[in-house]
């Protein structure tokens, strides 16, 4: 493991903004920042490019770094951004940032490294997770704090956002895109991050999703519902504001909100 701060074991630091008396598990961020933003331009990592005058991941971490139930956070990063992302956590402000890692391939290599790191520094099995996307910098505070109270409840659980639009479920018929069905719209939400878990239900989903080279899911939420079905999956209210910078037009819509957080 490398490490670009402090090497303490999560929560063995002293938290103080903390609230010991009504939390007791440490509460850990885990910053997924290793992707390679292909939808956006490989040649500018999405995470680094600035919006309102500062990198979307630094956004990103902020919302961690300034809740004070957040006890650790953890950036997972490639070698194109491990530099900067180390400049910008070298910062006195981020002193929650226990280490920045190296992710994998595809975003479940990511979080399974992260799982190592934290089973490494011997993190509680209830420990509550919130994996959340790098390219995510406007989550609210009010969604953050609703998957921390959701994980008292539940085991795992997901920001996401009720559809507004009706959704339809396209198949193949020839070399076209048919509607197979139209589900009912009440239904549908956009799945969004963070997504939370207590750290040995996020642990058993990934321990069972290894023996199947065939499953890649593009979230954590999936390979808790594919893996282990019985466990309810509890949805926390996100926002429009929440969006992913997935495509370079995305980028107008961050510094509009960016402008308007400001303002
Ligand atoms: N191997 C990967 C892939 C993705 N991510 C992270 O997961 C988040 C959501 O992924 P996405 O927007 O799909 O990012 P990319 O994989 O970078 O984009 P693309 O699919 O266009 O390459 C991002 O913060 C991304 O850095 C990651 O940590 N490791
Ligand atoms: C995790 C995620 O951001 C939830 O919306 C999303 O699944 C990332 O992957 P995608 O390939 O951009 O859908």
């Amino acid at each position: 493991m490398s490490e670009s701060r402090a090497s303490a074991a999560p929560s063995e630091v002293s938290q103080d903004n903390a609230e010991p008396e009504e939390q007791i598990q440490p509460v850990v961020a885990v910053i997924l920042a290793a992707g390679l933003g292909v939808r956006f331009d490989e040649s500018n990592p999405k995470q680094l490019v600035q919006v309102g005058g500062k990198p979307i991941i630094a956004w990103s971490i902020d919302a961690f770094q300034f809740n004070a139930r957040v006890t650790d956070i953890l950036v997972v990063v490639n070698d194109r951004v491990r530099e900067a992302v180390e400049a910008i956590v070298g910062d006195d402000t981020y002193d929650k940032v226990r280490t920045v890692i190296q992710g994998g391939i595809e975003r479940m290599d990511s979080t399974e490294a992260a799982l190592q790191t934290l089973a490494e520094a011997e993190i509680p099995q209830d420990a509550k997770l919130l994996i959340h996307d790098a390219v995510r910098p406007f989550v609210s505070q009010e969604s953050i704090n609703g998957c921390i109270d959701a994980l008292d409840t539940f085991n795992a659980a997901t920001v996401a956002l009720a559809s507004t639009d009706t959704m339809l479920m396209a198949g193949d018929l020839g070399e076209r895109k048919v509607v197979r069905q139209v589900p009912d719209r009440d239904s549908m939400f956009r799945a969004q991050t963070p997504q939370a878990f207590r750290f040995s239900t996020l642990r058993k989903a990934y321990d069972l999703a290894a023996a199947d080279p065939d499953f890649h899911p593009t979230d954590d939420t999936r390979v808790v519902v594919d893996r282990l079905p019985e466990e309810p999956v509890a949805i926390v209210a996100g926002s429009v504001t929440n969006m992913k910078i997935t495509l370079p037009s995305d980028v107008p819509m961050a510094e509009w909100i960016a402008r308007s957080l400001a303002g």
